[in-house]
């Protein structure tokens, strides 16, 4: 197909992308950049001391053919060297890399719990653990399978043209040659090829590992509704997608590693032709039979070079995924901390989730003064999540303003507006760790009386004090040793006990009996005295103690009488 210049400048666009992605990458592992190097040097001297070992060996034998001494002491110290060498290297390169892959998984995180607000904006698992897992392992791939081979390229190719040309220029030229089309041409193409099914590649896993996610989750419905075997054809129909994808991919990595293999032997028959003083080319005995135990080393690391290829467009591809995590994070336009607390205001706010998809908010106007206590309602749909996603900028509104205490939430630091915004999110997240943990997640300095008084504005300080361990009581894996009802409880102390002046409770009464629900309700108005509360609801139960009201439907608010 010919390239039009709009495809050009895609493919432009998109090189750009995958440059600045692992830029980004290489930018995280900055500290580690000393323990790499290290590694990589400790690489090309072992790879250096094998190929000095077999050219020794190649002269031994050869001196041997001749019947002159062999120098056995140069071959033991190339073969220590070699020894001891690789096993450093294995070590510290390893090392580093496990070291830089830490940091890595840690940056994610950081950025994903900033950026996507635990789970608003990011709704599918599956794929976040394709990115955690999938991605990140490949990321593993560019320093041990990619870095450390095309280091290899870089210390063997002069080595040889140098050892070559040493006997004949011309052979140094022929077997320089020979190497760049096994090292170089034909990785670069079997990639190209491989790139094809690439994406499909990753789609096909990234659906395998949402449909085996959905089918392990969801297990308890799927037997209820006997539909096992429908989610289990799913999976055998992804996996048989993958299947086909990896086998094309396969295929073009064996017709590259067979292009390589070729090469090698056509190289050893060139030195072969060289020996017998053939085609005008020149070579000693001693040399040619060291050339040849030279060659062979040299070209058998050539045959992984054609998985490196097609791993690095994997590689690249897996930067751009990862990092795009870090982008849903826009940084505020200046530094700007958040004011303490300070009234809410929206204006004529247009928002829609990605481009092609119907506004959801179509000129929202409205006003709530610190420290007031209202109420957003409307029906499934109507944009009340969406609201709360604005305010703690996972999104940001098309059109329109949105001010908090005087300042637009554009010129304000995304961190302190958050830490000033507290929010309980419809569907909160228990971490498979203590009571006591899931309330502090990572702060410190707050005392166990804090915790329990948490705990008392969330009506749950009383089942928890029943528990053999109280605060140390294990939740088990997203909180499968509460009840559904004591999980929201717990999450919702956790935002109480953000202390922030701003509160967003997003269907606070999911999970809760009447009875606990209007107690909370009820306790809510004295215990947030001060405070703003903004409360997500479908309907109010009247037990509410409100400021305003507002009923959110066609993309507006209208105010609902009190
Ligand atoms: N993270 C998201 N990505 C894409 N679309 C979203 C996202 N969150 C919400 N939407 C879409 O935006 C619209 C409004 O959803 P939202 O969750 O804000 O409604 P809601 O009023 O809170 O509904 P409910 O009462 O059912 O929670 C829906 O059409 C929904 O599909």
């Amino acid at each position: 197909m010919k390239a039009t210049p709009c495809t050009t400048a895609r493919r432009q666009a998109e090189l750009h992308n995958r440059r600045g992605a692992l830029r980004r990458i290489l930018s995280v592992w900055r500290p580690f950049y000393g323990r790499l190097g290290f590694g990589l040097l400790l690489s090309a001297l072992a790879l250096l001391s094998s190929l000095a070992l077999m050219w020794n060996a190649g002269l031994g034998v050869s001196a041997l053919a001749v019947g002159t001494a062999l120098a056995l002491g140069v071959l033991r110290l190339f073969a220590g060297a070699r020894i001891v060498l690789r096993y450093a290297e294995r070590l510290f390169a390893h090392d580093a890399m496990f070291r830089a892959l830490a940091a890595l998984r840690v940056w994610f995180f950081t950025h994903l719990a900033r950026g996507a607000a635990a789970g608003l904006g990011f709704r599918r698992a599956g794929d976040l653990m394709n990115r955690l897992v999938g991605d990140i392992e490949l990321l593993d791939n560019l320093y041990l399978r990619i870095a450390v081979p095309v280091l290899g390229i870089l210390v063997s190719l002069p080595v040889l043209a140098l050892v070559a040309g040493r006997q004949d220029w011309h052979l140094g030229v022929l077997l320089a040659g020979l190497f760049l089309i096994a090292a170089v041409l034909v990785p670069l193409l079997a990639a190209q090829r491989a790139a094809k099914r690439s994406g499909e590649m990753r789609h096909a896993e990234s659906s395998l590992r949402v449909a085996a996610l959905d089918l392990a989750t969801g297990l308890r419905e799927a037997r209820a509704f006997s539909g096992e075997d429908r989610l289990a054809e799913r999976i055998i129909r992804e996996e048989a997608r993958l299947h086909d994808a990896q086998r094309a991919q396969q295929r073009a990595m064996a017709g590259a590693g067979a292009f390589s293999y070729l090469s090698g032997q056509m190289a050893l028959a060139v030195i072969l032709l060289a020996l017998a003083g053939i085609a005008g080319l020149g070579v000693s005995f001693l040399s040619g039979v060291a050339l040849v135990f030279l060659t062979g080393t040299v070209f058998e690391s050539v045959a992984t070079l054609a998985r490196t290829s097609v791993l690095a467009g994997q590689v690249s591809q897996a930067a751009q995924r990862v990092v795009a995590i870090a982008d849903q994070e826009k940084p505020a336009a200046t530094g700007c901390l958040a004011p303490e607390g300070g009234d809410i205001v929206l204006r004529d706010v247009h928002f829609r989730w990605g481009g092609s998809r119907a506004a959801v908010l179509d000129g929202l106007s409205m006003t709530i003064h610190a420290g007031e206590h209202v109420a957003l309602i409307g029906p499934s749909g109507a944009g009340k999540s969406s609201l709360a996603a604005l305010l703690l900028k996972v999104a940001a509104p098309e059109s329109g303003q949105i001010l908090f205490g005087g300042h637009t939430l554009d010129t304000l630091d995304t961190e302190s507006l958050r830490s000033r915004i507290g929010w309980l999110s419809q569907a909160t997240h228990l971490f498979a760790d203590t009571i006591r943990n899931n309330l502090l997640l990572g702060r410190e300095n707050v005392d166990d009386a804090r915790l329990w008084d948490a705990l008392e504005r969330a009506e749950i300080a009383e089942a928890v004090q029943a528990l053999p361990d109280g605060l140390d009581s294990w939740v088990g894996e997203s909180g499968t040793r509460l009840s559904g009802g004591q999980g929201r409880r717990i999450a919702l102390a956790r935002t109480l006990l953000q202390d922030a002046q701003v509160v967003v409770l997003d269907e606070p009464a999911t999970g809760l009996d009447s009875a606990t629900e209007r107690a909370f309700l009820e306790t809510l108005g004295r215990t947030m005295k001060g405070r703003t509360v903004i409360l997500i609801a479908h309907r109010l139960t009247g037990v509410e103690k409100l400021d305003h009201a507002w009923r959110l439907e066609g993309g507006k608010a209208h105010p609902l009488p009190l």
